[in-house]
């Protein structure tokens, strides 16, 4: 199988890509930002592409859902992984803590290790990079003496950065949520874990339009894990609606709210059912082991 994803080498996204392949990465290429790994995806020079889609702590990853209202009916989600994450501060050997003046990282990352940071280095210029590692990477590249980078304990191995501080983030029990994405075709078969994700467009403006649609889940006993709007940049004020539920599309209750919900919307388009797994092992850590 091959993987496009958000790299460069060292992300939190490459540790995803490695626990939802098991040992089956043929060729694992990361891309300097979740479009171009989608872009791969969709142009079929990979079969996978597996992006960031939530962290619990700074929430939804904007470019992610861009993606998938922009190419809602060419991909798929086909599995879902939530992992611990735990940031360090890194830089290169010999610096001290107290020589840091700016710290770069993906705004994720600063929005979970500001606190911190506010702390210890309160002077600090903020920096945000691509990814993580692309912040490692670039603190490497510079051996600029008062840069610092937030990252994973992996980063910093693969960087060659030395570690100032362990685990700075807000919460030890922040975890990440990945996306697999594939090209569409039809659902793999149901397990006993699985959730449905469904986009939902409406013009009409009649009151109540959403509810109407929710209530059909509601009524079959189908529970909504999640809500996301998206706007529509033509049409000022109107949103794209996601809708991610427990079960698989084929499932009863399921199935049957899907017909209704197509009745009261304008266009609703399955961004696939698949098995949502979690890993609460903390990737540093687990690294650094
Ligand atoms: O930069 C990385 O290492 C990523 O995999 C991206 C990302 C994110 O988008 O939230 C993933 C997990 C962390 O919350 C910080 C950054």
């Amino acid at each position: 199988m091959t993987y496009a994803y958000l790299g460069p080498e060292g992300t939190f996204t490459e540790s995803a890509v490695r626990r939802l392949a098991g040992g089956s990465v043929r060729d694992a290429v990361p891309f300097p930002s979740v479009p171009a790994a989608v872009e791969s995806l969709v142009s079929g020079r990979s079969e996978r592409a597996v992006v960031p889609l939530e962290n619990s702590v700074s929430g939804v990853v904007p470019a992610t859902l861009g993606e998938l209202v922009t190419h809602a009916g060419r991909i798929r989600i086909d599995a879902q992984l939530s992992i611990g994450v735990s940031f360090d501060l890194m830089a290169a050997a010999g610096t001290e803590l107290s020589d840091v003046r700016r710290v770069v990282t993906h705004p994720h990352a600063h929005g979970q290790c500001g606190r911190w940071v506010r702390r210890h280095l309160p002077h600090a210029e903020l920096v945000t990079a691509a990814s993580t590692a692309e912040a490692a990477r670039a603190v490497a590249d510079r051996t600029a003496p008062r840069d610092a980078a937030i990252a994973s304990s992996a980063a910093a191995a693969r960087y060659g950065l030395t570690v100032l501080a362990s685990d700075i983030g807000a919460r030890q029990d922040a975890m990440t949520r990945f996306v697999s994405l594939r090209r569409s075709g039809p659902e793999g078969p149901p397990t006993d874990r699985d959730r449905t994700a469904l986009l939902i467009t409406s013009d009409r403006s009649d009151p109540g339009v959403l509810t109407g649609v929710l209530g059909e889940l509601s009524a079959r006993q189908v529970s909504v894990t999640w809500i996301q709007s998206w706007p529509r940049p033509a049409e000022h004020g109107r949103y794209h609606f996601l809708v991610e539920v427990d079960g698989h599309i084929t499932e009863g209750g399921l199935a049957e709210a899907v017909v209704a919900m197509r009745r009261g919307v304008d266009s609703l388009t399955l961004l696939g059912s698949y098995p949502y797994l979690v890993d609460h092992a903390l990737v540093g850590e687990r690294t650094a082991a």
